[in-house]
């Protein structure tokens, strides 16, 4: 196999929207694609596509000459050394492995400085696209994956591998990164494949805490004192890995229970398990008592309670691998326990071309209360929630579940906005979310709902969250050479608002730009000659928002907006206009956003610390007859 030298050039994706990147870095990032792409064709695989990204790689598919997929896992060049040397220690490892759930090992290459991962395809979808598609997972379904992984589990912890004096000895294997998008299903075949070995490493303790050693020799060299654990994705792995514990198969029970529990209440983080618990979940009771030990925290407040806590994790975790028949053997036709109503209304929109949703929320400081990181000053980035994933240490498990609730909203064709207000008397949301993909209701309603149910139960009775939901291929992009630049637009595009009269009477109070006085999260300043427009659009009435990301070389202004005034299109038409016109004069860097949402919407809700209790009913049949 030969890759061109030019593939040296390999570029670091940046994680966001390829429409919020400088029409540079978009353009280096869909050559670098396209790079691979022929490269792959070169090479003899027909019908090459990109499969995936994530933190560490770029994957794609391709199919060979007898017509079998093959899978590609390229290690982005641009990080360090030790980490890009990791994919081919991934393919150590998974050359060691063979299980029907694990799609199997074919080739490294290492060509240049770029290393290959070839690999069989794990057929379906991943869980995480899955459970953004279909909302929560039916319970059956949850169980068929739950068996399946706790087959995995097994076959780990008792791995054997031949040592040098031919013998056969006991290497359990972590797996240590198990989540949703790691997981591939395939709904005709109900098969489940783990995938992404990245964080695989030999266990250095038993599930029962002892060292693995097979002789004294071993037992002797082993270091015992650092861990040779890598860190699994923060949302999903458990507090002894999270922690820096020596490698162990309980690590990947939790990465387990946090899958489970996040395909079956349709979240991306294992944190809501307390507003939304596992007994709420209209599980089977014994699968969600399971869960419910897996999951809870090893913080309690006096050492008993923690010996306690950590002994019955460790009970549920080995029922959880031994009930495999027991679970094999439950009937478990689909109920419907408990009809899914939307909480605030989510309004159908249609749209010519696909949306990509960007969430920005705006006062956030109630998080920070609780203990954020105040490094959350020293970033400038309009889709600040998707760093909030490094900072979500310090803050309790609840903000972490909302912060994620609302960050998962941004995976759906959405925009619009809410508020949420945490008042003495209860929890006010005004709202405006217009869904441009029917597909998603489900899912968006489960997400929207979850987002409500996770804010009920915040220790808050004062403070106010905003979030904006736009569409990033709107954004409008500016760039300069330097922060000593102005920026200037050459020719001035418009900023696209849809027109929805909605007649007076019927509008009430809205909520002002300004009603809540400058926002403490945010470090810019705009210039009075834009801020002019800004209050010159506040006094029409409309719903949307505009913000400011102005970077180094980089200004980028989101927006989205409703004119909810039919006779006011060439007023406000001239004050976005306005605003663009009067670019120069920005000073500084930083984010600066304005939202207004209709009050007509809002909602009062009571607080409450968790969701009530629903199990999966004993007889089934029964249910149905009653039904
Ligand atoms: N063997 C495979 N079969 C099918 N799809 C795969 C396979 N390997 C990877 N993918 C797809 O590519 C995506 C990214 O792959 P992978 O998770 O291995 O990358 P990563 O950079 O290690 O990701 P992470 O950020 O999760 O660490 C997966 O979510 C999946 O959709």
């Amino acid at each position: 196999m030969a890759l061109e030298s030019n593939l040296k050039n390999f570029y670091i994706a940046d994680e966001q929207s390829i429409y919020l990147l400088s029409a540079n870095d978009a353009k280096k990032l869909r050559d670098w694609v396209e790079l691979c792409k022929t490269q792959l064709q070169k090479m003899g695989y027909s019908q090459v596509e990109m499969l995936g990204k994530g933190a560490y790689g770029f994957v794609f598919v391709g199919t060979d000459k007898n017509q079998t997929e093959r899978v590609f896992k390229f290690s982005r060049i641009t990080l360090p050394q030790n980490v890009r040397e990791r994919l081919e220690e991934e393919g150590y490892m998974l050359n060691l492995l063979s299980h029907p759930n694990i799609p199997g090992f074919i080739a490294f290459e290492n060509i240049k400085k770029q290393g290959i991962l070839v690999m069989q395809r794990g057929q379906g979808i991943d869980l995480h696209e899955l459970s953004k598609l279909r909302g929560r997972l039916p319970v059956n379904t949850v169980v068929k994956i739950a068996i399946q992984l706790a087959n995995i589990i097994k076959y780990l912890r008792q791995f054997t591998m031949l040592s040098v004096n031919g013998q056969y000895e006991t290497k359990p294997i972590v797996h240590g990164d198990i989540k949703p998008s790691n997981l591939m299903w395939d709904e005709q075949s109900e098969v489940l494949s783990l995938i992404d070995w990245g964080s695989c490493v030999f266990a250095q303790l038993d599930e029962n805490a002892q060292p693995i050693a097979n002789n004294v020799m071993e037992l002797m060299s082993a270091d015992m004192q650092n861990t040779n654990a890598r860190l699994g994705d923060v949302y999903f792995i458990g507090d002894d890995q999270l922690n820096g514990g020596l490698s162990n198969s309980r690590f990947d029970e939790q990465g387990a229970a946090a899958t489970l529990y996040a395909i079956a209440s349709n979240q991306n983080c294992r944190y809501g398990y307390n507003a939304i618990p596992p007994s709420s979940l209209g599980l089977p009771k014994a699968f969600a008592q399971t869960l419910t030990h897996l999951l809870s925290d090893d913080t309690k407040a006096n050492v008993e309670d923690n010996i306690k806590n950590v002994q019955a994790k460790q009970k549920a975790g080995d029922q959880f691998i031994q009930h495999v028949q027991q679970m094999e053997s439950w009937f478990l036709p689909e109920l419907k326990l408990q009809p899914e109503s939307a909480y605030i209304p989510i309004w159908n929109k249609r749209s010519e071309s696909k949306l990509d949703t960007v969430v920005y929320s705006s006062r956030k400081s109630f998080l920070r209360q609780q203990g954020i990181h105040s490094d959350l000053h020293s970033i400038k980035d309009a889709q600040l929630d998707k760093y909030y994933k490094n900072y979500l240490q310090g803050m309790g498990d609840n903000e972490k579940a909302f912060v994620a609730a609302v960050s998962r909203l941004s995976e759906f064709p959405i925009v619009g906005g809410f508020a949420i207000h945490w008042l003495p008397d209860g929890m006010y949301v005004d709202s405006n979310l217009n869904l441009f993909d029917d597909v998603y209701r489900k899912s968006v309603t489960e997400t929207v709902n979850n987002i409500i149910d996770i804010a009920r139960a915040l220790d808050l009775r004062d403070g106010t969250f905003k979030s904006c939901l736009f569409d990033a291929k709107n954004t409008i992009h500016v760039e300069r050479k330097n922060e000593q630049e102005h920026f200037e637009l050459k020719q001035i595009p418009s900023i696209p608002f849809e027109v929805t009269h909605v007649p007076q009477m019927e509008e009430g109070k809205h909520h002002s730009y300004f009603e809540d006085g400058d926002d403490p999260d945010e470090r810019l300043q705009l210039p009075k000659q834009i801020m002019t427009h800004i209050v010159a659009l506040n006094e029409i009435r409309h719903t949307g928002c505009i913000i400011f990301e102005v970077l180094p070389k980089h200004l980028k202004i989101h927006n989205y907006y409703n004119l909810l005034d039919k006779t006011k299109v060439t007023e406000f038409e001239f004050h976005l206009k306005g605003i663009l016109t009067n670019l120069k004069y920005i000073n500084g860097i930083g984010v600066s956003g304005f939202m207004k949402l209709p009050y007509k919407d809002a909602k009062m809700f009571a607080y409450q610390d968790c969701r009530a209790e629903l199990f999966y009913p004993q007889n089934p049949k029964l249910f149905i007859q009653n039904d």
